[in-house]
C-alpha cells in the first residue's frame, strides 16, 4: 500500500519490481504490495498501463498504482516491448540476443509506465521512465528478468552486474518514480 494523501496501493506480482521501488522510495512514501492477477493486454506502453491500474482500481475499490515494464529494441521499432514478459519467459537471454542475429543495430531502451488511479472511475495518470542501452550476452545473476542482458549507455556492467544502488539511480524505474513522487508530493501540498 503505497500511503500518499490518500490511501494507495502498489499492485504488482512481480517481488524484484516490489523490492526496487522500495529501495528508490526509501519510505519516503509508506510502501506495501498487493499482488493481484491482471490481465496483460495488448496496445501501447501507455495504454496498457492505464488498463492495468483501471482493473487494478476496479479489483480493489480504491486509489492504487500500477506498472507496465517494456524492453524496445530499436532494430525492431521498439518489439518485443510490453511483450517482453512472454519472450523472456519462453527464449530466455540466449534467444534475446539471438533475436537481434539479423541486425548490426543492438542497442535497445528500457522503458517503465507508472500508472496511477485515484480509485474506480478515475482516469489513471501515466508517468514514463526511459534507459538507454543495449542487449548483449548474459552476465551477472540471472534472477530479475532480462537484467543480465542489458547494458546501460554509460556503463560497461549489465544491469545485473550493477550494484543495485547504482541500477536504482540510472534505472527506467526510477525516472518514472522521480515523476510519479513529484505529483504524489503536489496532490498532497494541494489538499
Ligand atoms: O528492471 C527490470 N529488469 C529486468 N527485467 C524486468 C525489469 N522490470 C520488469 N522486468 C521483467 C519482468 C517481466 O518479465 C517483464 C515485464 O512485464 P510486466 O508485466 O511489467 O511485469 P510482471 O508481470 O512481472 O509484474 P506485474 O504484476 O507488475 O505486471 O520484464
Ligand atoms: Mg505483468
Amino acid at each position: 500500500m503505497l500511503t500518499c494523501s490518500r490511501h494507495s496501493v502498489f499492485v504488482t506480482g512481480n517481488k524484484y519490481k516490489l523490492m526496487e521501488v522500495q529501495a528508490i522510495l526509501k519510505g519516503t512514501v509508506d510502501l506495501e504490495s498487493h499482488k493481484v492477477d491482471l490481465p496483460e493486454l495488448q496496445g501501447t506502453p501507455e495504454d496498457i498501463a492505464a488498463e492495468k491500474c483501471r482493473i487494478a482500481a476496479e479489483k480493489l475499490q480504491g486509489p492504487c498504482i500500477t506498472e507496465d515494464t517494456c524492453l524496445c529494441y530499436n532494430a525492431m521499432n521498439g518489439l518485443p516491448g510490453p511483450y517482453i514478459k512472454w519472450f523472456m519467459e519462453s527464449i530466455g537471454h540466449e534467444g534475446l540476443n539471438r533475436m537481434l542475429d539479423g541486425f548490426q543495430d543492438k542497442t535497445a531502451y528500457a522503458l517503465c509506465t507508472f500508472a496511477y488511479s485515484k480509485g474506480p472511475g478515475h482516469d489513471p495518470v501515466i508517468f514514463d521512465g526511459k534507459t538507454p542501452g543495449r542487449i548483449v550476452p548474459a552476465r551477472g545473476p540471472p534472477d530479475f528478468g532480462w537484467d543480465a542482458v542489458f547494458e546501460p549507455d554509460g556503463f560497461d556492467q549489465t544491469y545485473a552486474e550493477l550494484d543495485k544502488d547504482v541500477k536504482n539511480t540510472i534505472s527506467h524505474r526510477f525516472r518514472a518514480l522521480e515523476k510519479l513522487q513529484a505529483y504524489l508530493a503536489a496532490e498532497k501540498a494541494s489538499e
